[in-house]
C-alpha cells in the first residue's frame, strides 16, 4: 500500500500545510520518507464539523450496523497484510512477532466490541413502568438508556502503534458507543497511522455511513492536539502517554467553557510485592519470570513492572540474584523514538548517580536508540525520603525496595501513587499475611494480579486497564476491555413519554432483545 503523508478528513484525504512530520526508523537510525504535513486549523475545523454534523446519524444506526461497521474495519486493517507490519516495524523498532500479536488484538479488540454493541448490554435499559394506582401519589413512568457523548478525540500512544493509536481500544469503544472519532496520530509512527486511518475511513465508506465519523490528523507541534480538546464539538477525550502530555490536556478540558472528560492513562510503576513463603519456595523462578516481563519489548509497557517491593533476607537476596544473572544477559533493544530513549537513559542515571540507591545489574550494551536494562536496590527508608525514586523510568528499569518487616512493607505500599497493577506472588502459607493488604491494595490499583506480571494485558470482559491518579486521570473506568465503552456514554431518561415516541430498546415489547431492568429486576431475552 502506497504510503501518500496525507491526512484524512472525514472522507477526503489532503496533505497538511502546517510544518512536516517524518517518521524515524529507531533501528537504523534514519528519517523514513515520506514527508506528512501537519493539520491547519482550518483542516481541525473541518474534521469537527463533520464530526458534528456526523453524530446523530451516527448514534442512532443500529446496533447490527454499528457492530458490522467495526467488524469491517477489523477486516480491512487485516486486508492490508504484511505492508502494515513492515511499516510499523520500522518506525518502532518493535519485533515482527510482537506486531503481529498487537495486530490481532486491535482486531479482536474490534471484533469484541462489535459483540457488545449486538449485545445491547451497554445501553443499560431500565423501564419503572407508571404506577398510577400507587398511594399516596401515583408514580410516573420512567425509562431510561444509555446515549454517546458526541464526538472524542483519540491520541494514539506511541508504545502500541495499533492496540492504543488509530483504531485501538479507544476509538472502537467510542465508534461502539456511537461517538465519532478524530484521532491525533503519534508523530512516532504517521505511517502506521494513514494505513490504519485508511482502513476506518474505507470502513466508512462502504457501510454508508456519514464522512465525519472519522478523521485523523497530525499534528507538526502541539497546538492541533490542544485546539483538538479545547474545541466545542469534542466531547471527551482518550489519551495513553506520559504524565506531563496527560496532564496538559485534562488542564485544557477543564478551562473549557463546557469542561469536558479526559480518560488519560499516564504513568505507573506497577510494584510487583513478594510474600515470604513464595520466596522460600521459588525466589529463582520469580527471578527470572520477572527479569522477562521487564525486558519485554524493551519496557515500553506502562504495565511494566518497575518497582519490586519485599522483606529483605535471604528469600529476596536469591530473587535478586537470579534476577541479576538473567537482566545482565538480556540484548539492548531498540526504544520508539530518540527521545523516549533520551529519557529513559536520563531516568537511569539518576538511579545510578544516587548515592542511597546500588545497581543491581545492568542488561547488555546496546548502540544507537537501544535501551540498556537496569536493575538497581535501596531501603525502604531511602524510597520514603526520596519521593524522585517513585517516579516511573519508561523502559527496561526497576528498583527493589528492601522493607524491614511486614508492617514497613505496608508502609511503603501505602506512600505509593496509584497504580495501573500490583502483582503479588504469594505461596498457601502467605494467604493470612496477604489477606489484610488486600483493602489498602484496592485502594492503590486497578488490577490485582497473582504469581503473574501485568505486561500483556487480556482483552475481555473483566479486564481493568485503570486506576487511581496518577495511573489514569479517572479511576472510575477502564481503556482496555468491554467496560471502557461506558467512557462515552450517559444515561437519560424519558418521563411519561408516549409510547408512539419511545425508542425501540424502552418500548413494552422488546424487539431489539436486549437485556432490561424492569422495575428493578434484570430480564434477559429469550
Ligand atoms: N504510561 C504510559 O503508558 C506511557 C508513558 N509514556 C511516557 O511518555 C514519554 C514520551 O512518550 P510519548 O508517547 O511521546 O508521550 P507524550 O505524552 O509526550 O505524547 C503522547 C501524545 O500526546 C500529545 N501531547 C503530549 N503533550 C501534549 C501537550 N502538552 N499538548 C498537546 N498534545 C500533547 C503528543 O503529541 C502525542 O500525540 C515517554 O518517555 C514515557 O515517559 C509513553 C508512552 C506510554
Ligand atoms: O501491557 C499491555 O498489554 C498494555 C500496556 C499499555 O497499556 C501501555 O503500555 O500503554
Amino acid at each position: 500500500m502506497k504510503i501518500t503523508g496525507e491526512m484524512l478528513i472525514g472522507g477526503a484525504a489532503r496533505a497538511g500545510r502546517d510544518g512536516a512530520i517524518k517518521a524515524f526508523d529507531p533501528t537504523a537510525g534514519q528519517p523514513m520518507e515520506p514527508v506528512f504535513g501537519g493539520a491547519t486549523r482550518e483542516d481541525l475545523e473541518e474534521a469537527c464539523a463533520l464530526a458534528k454534523a456526523a453524530f446523530d446519524t451516527y448514534r442512532h444506526t443500529s446496533l447490527e450496523a454499528r457492530a458490522a461497521f467495526l467488524e469491517a474495519i477489523a477486516d480491512n486493517i487485516l486486508e492490508v497484510g504484511d505492508a502494515l507490519v513492515e511499516r510499523c516495524m520500522a518506525e518502532s523498532g518493535l519485533p515482527r512477532a510482537r506486531l503481529e500479536g498487537e495486530r490481532g488484538r486491535t482486531v479482536h479488540q474490534l471484533r469484541m466490541f462489535a459483540g457488545v454493541v449486538r449485545d445491547g448490554g451497554f445501553l443499560e435499559a431500565r423501564i419503572d413502568p407508571a404506577q398510577p394506582d400507587r398511594t399516596p401519589a401515583p408514580r410516573v413512568d420512567l425509562r431510561l438508556r444509555n446515549v454517546a457523548l458526541g464526538p472524542v478525540a483519540v491520541f494514539g500512544a506511541s508504545n502500541f502503534p495499533l492496540a492504543f493509536s488509530v483504531a485501538g481500544g479507544d476509538t472502537a469503544s467510542a465508534l461502539a458507543a456511537g461517538c465519532p472519532v478524530v484521532a491525533k496520530a503519534h508523530s512516532a509512527h504517521p505511517g502506521t497511522s494513514e494505513i490504519v486511518g485508511r482502513a476506518v475511513q474505507k470502513a466508512v465508506r462502504s457501510a454508508g455511513l456519514p464522512d465525519g465519523v472519522f478523521s485523523l490528523l497530525f499534528d507538526s507541534g502541539l497546538a492541533i492536539g490542544q485546539a483538538l480538546v479545547a474545541d466545542p464539538r469534542i466531547k471527551a477525550v482518550g489519551f495513553t502517554g506520559s504524565r506531563r502530555g496527560g496532564q496538559a490536556l485534562i488542564a485544557i478540558a477543564q478551562a473549557r467553557e463546557e469542561p469536558i472528560p479526559v480518560y488519560a492513562e499516564m504513568s505507573s510503576i506497577n510494584p510487583v510485592i513478594l510474600f515470604p513463603s513464595a520466596l522460600a519456595e521459588r525466589a529463582e523462578a520469580i527471578g527470572k519470570a520477572f527479569a522477562a516481563s521487564l525486558t519485554l519489548g524493551a519496557g515500553q509497557f506502562c504495565t511494566n513492572p518497575g518497582l519490586v517491593l519485599a522483606v529483605e533476607g535471604e528469600g529476596l537476596d536469591r530473587f535478586a540474584a537470579a534476577a541479576a544473572a538473567a537482566i545482565s544477559e538480556a540484548s539492548a533493544a531498540a526504544m520508539l523514538t530518540p527521545g523516549i530513549h533520551a529519557a529513559y537513559c536520563a531516568g537511569v542515571s539518576t538511579l545510578e548517580d544516587h548515592p542511597q540507591v546500588t545497581t543491581v545489574a545492568r542488561g547488555r550494551p546496546g548502540d544507537l536508540f537501544q535501551g540498556q536494562a537496569g536493575l538497581f536496590s535501596t531501603t525502604a527508608e531511602a524510597f520514603t525520603a526520596n519521593p524522585e525514586l517513585q517516579h516511573e523510568v519508561f523502559g527496561a528499569s526497576s528498583l527493589v525496595v528492601r522493607a524491614p518487616d511486614l508492617e514497613g512493607l505496608r508502609a511503603l505500599i501505602a506512600a505509593l501513587e496509584g497504580q495501573l497493577t500490583v502483582a503479588l506472588h504469594v505461596a498457601d502459607g502467605d494467604h493470612d499475611q496477604v489477606r489484610p493488604f488486600l483493602p489498602l491494595l484496592e485502594r492503590k490499583a486497578g488490577r490485582i494480579l497473582f504469581n503473574g506480571f501485568g505486561t500483556g494485558v487480556e482483552v475481555g470482559h473483566a479486564m481493568v486497564h485503570g486506576g487511581p491518579f496518577p495511573a489514569t486521570s479517572d479511576g472510575r473506568s477502564t481503556s482496555v476491555g468491554s467496560l471502557a465503552i461506558m467512557r462515552f456514554l450517559r444515561p437519560v431518561c424519558y418521563q411519561d413519554m408516549p409510547k408512539g415516541l419511545l425508542p425501540a430498546e424502552l418500548g413494552d415489547a422488546n424487539p431489539l432483545a436486549i437485556p432490561r431492568r424492569i422495575d428493578g429486576r434484570l430480564e434477559l431475552p429469550a
